[in-house]
């Protein structure tokens, strides 16, 4: 079937034809491709139309689709079978190489996705505090728990429901809404409701409303009132997480959070999250305390053992993060080049192998300069870049990720392109 046939079969029995809102293309008004396959950094859709892929699943292939390396073994773990309702070897292994690369995760909780882990990070803060109130950022995505479903990023955003329907009126009234980059806003709410904060949740790097950094001197500020009020530091690394590095947002900002949660990279592009932290808080839970938690396919040997494939290959090869971070730069630089060539005044944001392009003359800082960009405009410039060969994110506010299948020809090949269309728009 080809893409259209396929939305059309699709929009008749899922919900909007997707299992994920974003995958709908529905905030750039470009109908959706269903991908067949994805080796390296390429994606061929039903059509066998071959696309340059700037989504990378969202994150996880930091080494490129279908990587070997990622795969290795995999054959042999599924012919012996892959949930038992015990605990394997593999999962301590995997404890094990989180809590020696993120150190600050002194113990480590493995879950099936990144919403999984922030909620259970908040209900754990929750029960350690015994307080109620959270503290979370405007535009900042932490999955789809309802606690965190408030003025979050991602699809909400892109698709104008960041506070969504269903969610109770008493959770909204116990989550606070900050705006990242703001310490004045910060200290303000700090003096009204410090005592009263369970925990704070924030995506060190914002990766959900584009990609937009967090001040060193934000971030470390945030860290010294959560201290001064035993407020619980919740560092969102979902996306961060081997990243940015293999330490983490944390390791790259010198910054220890209390929690941290992963996902995304730690399974391979296998369904996965793990929260994890100071091993006094996580004590509290079940069964060594009294905050449950729990999960039938937790720590399933595919995802256990193509996490534990990709992040032992990046602990070997610790050059991959020069490397990205050079691709990025010149990937930033030719992209600036191409906005200038066309005329048009647009923000290109970058941290390590992450980046975003907004189409708005100010620089982009915080939530408030994020939504002052055009997203008609990207939403042309999405579907003139898809005509040619080129997959981005569908939302001026989901990053582009780059792997190390972005070889020179690739990069060259989305610069060549991207100038052409820039001034065709
Ligand atoms: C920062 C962040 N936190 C949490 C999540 C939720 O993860 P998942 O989609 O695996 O539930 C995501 C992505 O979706 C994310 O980007
Ligand atoms: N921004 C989200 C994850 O990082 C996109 C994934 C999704 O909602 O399908």
């Amino acid at each position: 079937m080809k893409n259209k046939e396929l939305f059309e079969a699709a929009k008749k029995v899922m919900p909007g034809g997707v299992n994920s809102p974003v995958r709908s293309f529905g905030s750039v008004d470009t109908p959706p491709i269903f991908a067949k396959k994805a080796i390296g950094a390429q994606v061929w859709d039903v059509e066998d139309k071959a696309y340059i892929d700037f989504i990378g699943g969202f994150g996880p292939h930091i080494l490129g689709h279908a990587n070997p390396v990622v795969l290795e073994g995999v054959a042999g773990v599924l012919s012996e079978g892959i949930s038992f309702g015990l605990s394997t070897a593999i999962e301590v292994e995997m404890a094990q190489t989180i809590n020696r690369l993120m150190p600050s995760m002194e113990m480590v909780r493995m879950v099936n996705s990144g919403t999984e882990a922030t909620m259970s990070a908040i209900r754990l803060a929750r029960g350690y505090t015994k307080r109620d109130k959270i503290l979370k950022f405007e535009g900042c995505y932490h999955g789809h728990s309802d606690g965190l479903l408030i003025k979050s990023g991602s699809g909400g955003l892109s698709f104008n429901v960041p506070t969504s329907a269903g969610v109770l009126d008493a959770l909204v009234e116990h989550t606070l809404v900050g705006q990242i980059n703001d310490i004045e806003g910060l200290e303000a709410l700090w003096a009204r409701h410090g005592h009263e904060l369970a925990g704070v949740i924030v995506e060190p790097v914002a990766a959900n409303m584009g990609i937009v950094p967090l001040d060193q001197a934000f971030l470390k500020r945030l860290r010294d009132l959560t201290m001064s009020t035993k407020t619980v530091l919740i560092f969102d690394e979902v996306i961060t997480g081997f990243r940015l590095g293999l330490g983490g947002a944390q390791g790259y900002y010198n910054i220890q959070p209390d929690l941290t949660c992963l996902g995304k990279i730690i399974g391979g592009g296998m369904p996965v999250g793990a929260y994890g932290g100071r091993a006094d808080i996580m004590a509290h839970i079940s069964p060594l305390g009294d905050v449950y938690q729990a999960g039938t396919l937790s720590g399933n040997r595919v995802a256990m053992a193509m996490g534990l494939n990709t992040i032992n290959y990046l602990e070997k090869h610790p050059e991959i993060y020069r490397q990205l971070e050079e691709k990025a730069v010149f990937l930033e630089t030719a992209m600036i080049d191409n906005l200038k060539a066309a005329g048009i005044q647009g923000q290109v944001n970058r941290v390590g192998s992450l980046l975003s392009l907004f189409f708005t003359k100010e620089p982009v800082t915080d939530y408030h300069s994020v939504m002052k960009s055009d997203t008609e405009v990207f939403g042309r410039y999405f579907a003139s870049m898809l005509e040619a060969g080129i997959l981005l994110a569908p939302s001026t506010f989901e990053a582009m990720f780059l792997s190390m299948a972005h070889d020179d020809e690739v990069l060259k090949t989305f610069i060549d392109i991207q100038k052409e269309v820039l001034k065709s728009l």
